[in-house]
C-alpha cells in the first residue's frame, strides 16, 4: 500500500522527506525547495506537518500538509492523494496553495498561487 513515509522528489526538483506516522496518523518532515520568490541563496530546509489516512491502512490514502517557509514569509498547504502504478510504484498527486504574506490588504487578491504537482520516490 501506499504510505507517505520517506524521501520523495517532485517535477520542479524540490525534494521532501516525510517522517513515520502516529496512531493518528500524524506525521512531520521538512521541505527543500527547488525554486522560490526568495533569492535561491536563502532556500533552506522548512518543516512540514501533516496527515494522512492511518488506519485502517488504506490501499491509497489521501494526505494533507503544510510548509511553514522558513526563508520566506508564506505558506504552503498540500492536498493529495498517494496511488500505485501498473508496476506498483508509488506516486503522489498533490495540489498546493501558495499564500504569500503582502504589503497591504489591496493586494491581497494577489496573494494566493495554487498548483499542482507529482512526487515519486527518490
Ligand atoms: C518550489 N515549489 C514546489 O515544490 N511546489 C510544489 C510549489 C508550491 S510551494 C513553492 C515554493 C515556495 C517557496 C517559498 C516561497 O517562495 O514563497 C513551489
Amino acid at each position: 500500500s501506499c504510505n507517505l513515509q520517506g524521501m520523495w522528489v517532485n517535477d520542479l526538483g524540490s525534494r521532501m522527506f516525510i517522517g513515520p506516522l502516529n496512531a493518528a496518523g500524524q506525521f512531520s518532515g521538512y521541505y527543500l525547495a527547488a525554486v522560490s520568490a526568495a533569492p535561491n541563496a536563502a532556500i533552506r530546509e522548512s518543516p512540514l506537518h501533516g496527515t494522512q489516512h492511518p488506519n485502517p491502512p488504506r490501499a491509497q490514502p489521501t494526505f494533507g500538509f503544510s510548509v511553514n517557509w522558513s526563508f520566506y514569509d508564506s505558506t504552503t498547504v498540500f492536498v493529495g492523494q498517494c496511488f500505485l502504478d501498473e508496476n506498483g510504484d508509488e506516486f503522489l498527486e498533490a495540489t498546493w496553495l501558495l499564500r504569500e504574506e503582502v504589503a497591504t490588504h489591496a493586494d491581497n487578491w494577489k496573494a494566493t498561487r495554487v498548483g499542482q504537482n507529482v512526487y515519486v520516490r527518490v
